[in-house]
């Protein structure tokens, strides 16, 4: 049988704005109160994800979230008709209504943590909706997340959904952004790496000082018990909490692993000789450790250009690609290392540069666009044909997009009842394009 690793990129909603929600994240405070083009930047993320699909790539889209959320606004006391809730929110508390209007769930690496079936006991494949409890904006996406997920990966004989963790700091999920997985060929049992930035339940352990550790210990343990997961088949490894402290608040921005390839710089890990010998003792095959020296790229260089936030793709023809953000092109350390890399005997013998801007200004590069799910031909079969890239798909998304999202989009234009419209239009028309069902809550 067929084996492939799918990306599912999100859709980057209508409301995509630079509001500064993300403490920890340097792009994303940075760029605050910048203006925004939805428009544009859903059309970059497409591009990319249309680009993988050319490429023979199985590429898959998911659906936006409903944003403004309403529903959480009404939630913590704001009442009256939908404009006056706004209105009522944009004057006493600013700040809650940014966070219920961002389009954050477009990064679905934080969708989600997805076991494929060849490593789980059941033999089918496990997703576990991120609970993104560290930051408000980020907390109202699992609920939706699991309802889009379910609507895409649909049939129960293949795919088993789990509820978000419990919504507490002792859980701190973020999903695949904090997890990698390495194997022979995708269909052959390997080796889940979940990495996270601090343990919970014990205050003596080592964490971060200045900025938030927003994976715990306990949340991966949990995941990898849901997921039927065996002790054979897992590996959990520290972040250094010195590279959280500048600015690394994912591990996919400063590690990324392909098959038999782990590409992460010097300074991501607590114990990495330790890990990698754990890692090489549970998996036996031939594997690339690439690590990266803060000789060649410091960590500033690589937090700024998203050197890791790259996506290791294998092709049809079985060579591997990195698929970068042009700002790799743009900052010379990154760039004269991605040079040497494809001179390195290693599988990666392309680099394709990706213009994901409007993303990037808020922290999210290509990898955090999309979440892996790999697949058999049977599972694939068994996807929402409507949720998978082509021409077709490609082409009427693009034309929603025209029809339905503005080009400039400020945090003062969040306050706007206009925009629940367009918002809840646009979302309609999409659930009835990709055949996802009444997902949102204003549908149901
Ligand atoms: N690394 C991965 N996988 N994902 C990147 C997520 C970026 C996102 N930024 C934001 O949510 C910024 C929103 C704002 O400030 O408007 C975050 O910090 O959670």
């Amino acid at each position: 049988m067929k084996h492939f690793e799918a990306n599912f990129d999100g859709l980057v909603g209508p409301t995509h704005n630079y509001a500064g929600l993300s403490f920890g994240n340097v792009a994303s405070l940075n760029n605050a109160a910048l203006v925004s083009n939805p428009k544009a930047a859903a059309k970059q993320g497409l591009q990319k994800a249309k680009a993988l699909a050319d490429m023979g790539m199985v590429q898959g889209i998911l659906a936006p979230q409903e944003r403004p959320d309403l529903y959480t606004l009404r939630r913590i006391g704001f009442s009256g008709s939908d404009a006056n809730v706004l209105k009522q929110a944009a004057k006493e508390a600013p700040i809650l209504l940014n966070a219920c209007c961002s389009a954050s769930s477009m990064w679905t690496a934080n969708a989600a943590t997805v076991s494929p079936s060849a490593d789980t006991r059941d033999g089918k494949l496990h997703f576990t909706p991120a609970n993104l409890v560290d930051k408000l904006h980020r907390s109202i996406e699992p609920l939706t997340t699991g309802r889009i997920l379910t609507a895409t990966f649909s049939d129960p004989h293949y795919f088993h959904h789990h509820s978000h963790l419990p919504e507490h700091n002792s859980f701190g999920d973020e999903g695949a952004a904090n997890h990698t997985r390495l194997c022979n060929e995708y269909g052959h049992a390997g080796v889940e790496l979940f990495v996270y930035g601090q343990e919970a339940t014990n205050p003596n352990a080592p964490k971060p000082q200045k900025y938030p550790a927003r994976q715990t210990l306990e949340a991966s343990m949990a995941v990898a018990r849901l997921h039927q997961l065996e002790d054979d088949n897992c590996v959990f490894i520290q972040q250094n909490p010195d590279v959280i402290d500048q600015g690394v608040f994912h591990n996919d921005v400063i590690a990324v692993g392909n098959q038999n390839v782990l590409f992460y710089h010097e300074q991501a890990f607590l114990n990495t000789q330790n890990k990698i010998d754990e890692i090489k003792r549970k998996l036996d095959t031939e594997l690339y450790f690439i690590e990266v020296p803060t000789a060649k790229v410091a960590i500033n260089d690589a937090v700024k250009s998203y050197l890791f936030n790259t996506q290791i793709i294998t092709l049809p023809s079985g060579e591997m690609a990195i698929i970068a953000p042009t700002d790799c092109q743009e900052n010379p350390a990154v760039f004269a290392y991605l040079n040497e890399l494809l001179t390195l005997n290693t599988p990666i013998k392309q680099v394709l540069y990706f213009d994901v801007k409007q993303s990037m200004q808020n922290g999210g590069g290509p990898a955090c666009l999309r979440l892996r799910v790999a697949m058999n031909e049977v599972e694939v079969a068994a996807v929402n044909q409507h949720t998978l890239m082509n021409d077709a798909l490609f082409t009427r998304l693009n034309l929603w997009i025209d029809k339905h999202y503005r080009d400039r989009l400020t945090t003062q234009d969040l306050a706007d009842p206009q925009l629940i419209i367009e918002s809840r239009t646009a979302l309609d028309e999409l659930t009835q394009i990709m055949k996802l069902g009444s997902v949102y809550q204003f549908q149901r």
